[in-house]
């Protein structure tokens, strides 16, 4: 099965099942998962292998998360005390916005590029510990809150292939260039259909790229800091209908918050303005355009005077990252080995460097040790020549100026060595509903070109 045959994909009305009631037994299955080894463990939560006994023994991983963290719990106590005295308290703690977000994200993906979420449980009685109604009903209220620590369920798609594996132990590349297209190309298409469905992942990197188990496609994982905005949304029309009370989850502004993995933040996150930027150190001088308004380094891509607003550019800077570390082993941007042990200032001068410095590459990328031609790479019909102009495009500090994930899934690197290319890009191109503009467009030409090639009426004497 290759990327392109699309064959597989789950059906649209495969909806997510939620389910309110969590059992555990003795062995701590959970519902009708049987339980089997960890597979996973991230900051927010572990991941099992289960099987389903629903779906004969079907294979799910079950990543467990807790809704409340011990910080939330003081909070709740706080926020349940003020409500107690008539205040307003604020539906969920900021950990169980932060799942439900997860949830409301992965609800709407249904990609042969994306790990499938199966069901969802979500039993908010669980674990409530029943105090008894002879302590009064604010110190009862207040033992609830701080024993509250039931745990969504979220059964995934198992991806048993593992992460994708890029840099051996001295930080080389373990990929040859032709496996780095293959798996850039599935990550593509990933992204391309969240983007069209208004998500921004904002953690695209190696860690959050799965394989099947025949190594055959690659898989994104990992929603926990995805952004979903409606009015980026490209389908409109497309929503299920359980969708709407999750709109109210997601606002722009927390875009501006600094989540995801520093090494794969694109400039704009990281954001530092012009008096920052000449103030610091690591700012070199050469990098500085006096007197204009944008800051311009070697390469001539700009860093624009403002703040640009955060927009699925970022996962294409992050993807740019992703692609340059499949192909030498390490990241573009890196904190130099002389810097102190202040983690803060590491990150700092790590900022610093996505904002302001041009990236380099190596004589020969891949394990396969592909000659590029340096940065600026002469033969223009060279796989080096093609890669590193792609990251050049991808890599730009102005977002604006950035190619867009559809851009790249055109790229000529991207396209080589497939069969039939624009069969390809239409093939795999993101589902269209019928009141989306694409569609009326794409309908528009079509009927224009049909229209154009039927035969012409005869002129009728007289007429
Ligand atoms: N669908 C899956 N199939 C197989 N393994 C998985 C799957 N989802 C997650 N894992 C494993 O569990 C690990 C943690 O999962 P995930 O990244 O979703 O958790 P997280 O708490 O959000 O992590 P992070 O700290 O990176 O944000 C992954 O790195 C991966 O190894």
């Amino acid at each position: 099965m290759t990327a392109q045959d699309l064959s597989h994909l789950p059906r649209e009305e495969d909806k997510v099942r939620i389910t309110p009631k969590l059992t555990v037994d003795r062995r701590r299955n959970i519902n009708q998962y049987v339980r089997q080894e960890r597979i996973g463990k991230g900051q927010h939560g572990e991941v099992f292998l289960c099987k389903d006994q629903e779906a004969a023994g079907r294979e799910v991983a079950l990543k467990i998360m807790k809704r409340n963290n011990p910080r939330d719990r003081i909070k709740l106590l706080r926020r349940n005390q003020q409500n107690l005295r008539g205040g307003e308290v604020p539906p969920f703690s900021s950990t169980e916005h932060s799942i439900r977000k997860e949830i409301a994200v992965m609800k709407r993906c249904r990609h042969a590029n994306i790990a499938r979420l199966f069901e969802v449980i979500d039993d908010p009685q669980q674990d409530k510990i029943y105090i008894g109604d002879n302590l009064g009903p604010e110190l009862n209220s207040a033992i609830l809150m701080l024993y509250q620590s039931a745990s969504f369920y979220l059964a995934m798609e198992y991806l048993s292939g593992g992460q994708v594996q890029w840099k051996d132990a001295e930080d080389k590349p373990i990929l040859t260039v032709d496996e780095t297209r293959r798996i850039i190309r599935d990550v593509v298409l990933g992204l391309e259909y969240l983007h069209h469905q208004g998500i921004i992942h904002r953690d695209i990197k190696p860690a959050n790229l799965l394989w099947t188990k025949d190594r055959a496609i690659v898989k994104i994982i990992d929603f926990g800091v995805s952004h979903y905005s409606p009015t980026s949304e490209l389908t409109p029309g497309s929503k299920q209908p359980e969708d709407p009370s999750d709109d109210g989850l997601f606002h722009d502004s927390d875009l501006l918050k600094r989540s995801g993995t520093p090494s794969f933040l694109a400039p704009e996150i990281v954001w530092f303005s012009d008096t920052t930027l000449k103030q610091s150190p690591a700012a070199s001088c050469d990098t500085l355009a006096s007197g204009s308004n944008s800051v311009t380094i070697r390469d001539g891509s700009c860093i624009p005077p403002q703040r640009p607003p955060i927009t699925k550019a970022i996962d294409v800077w992050s993807l740019a990252v992703t692609l340059y570390c499949l192909l030498f082993g390490h990241t573009p941007f890196n904190v130099p080995e002389s810097a102190n042990e202040n983690i803060y200032h590491n990150e700092f001068v790590l900022y610093n460097q996505i904002c302001t410095r041009d990236w380099d590459v190596e004589e020969t990328m891949g394990v396969d040790r592909v000659y590029t031609g340096g940065k600026y790479p002469r033969d223009t019909e060279s796989e080096g020549f093609m890669v590193i102009s792609l990251l050049d495009q991808m890599l730009q500090k102005d977002p604006n100026k950035r190619v867009t994930v559809s851009e790249v899934k055109r790229n000529p690197w991207i396209l080589r060595g497939v069969s039939e290319p624009n069969e390809w890009i239409i093939r795999t191109s993101p589902p269209i509903t019928k009141d989306s503009s694409s569609f009326v467009s794409r309908w528009r030409q079509a009927s224009l070109k049909m229209l154009n090639n039927l035969p012409r009426p005869r002129r009728i004497p007289g007429l």
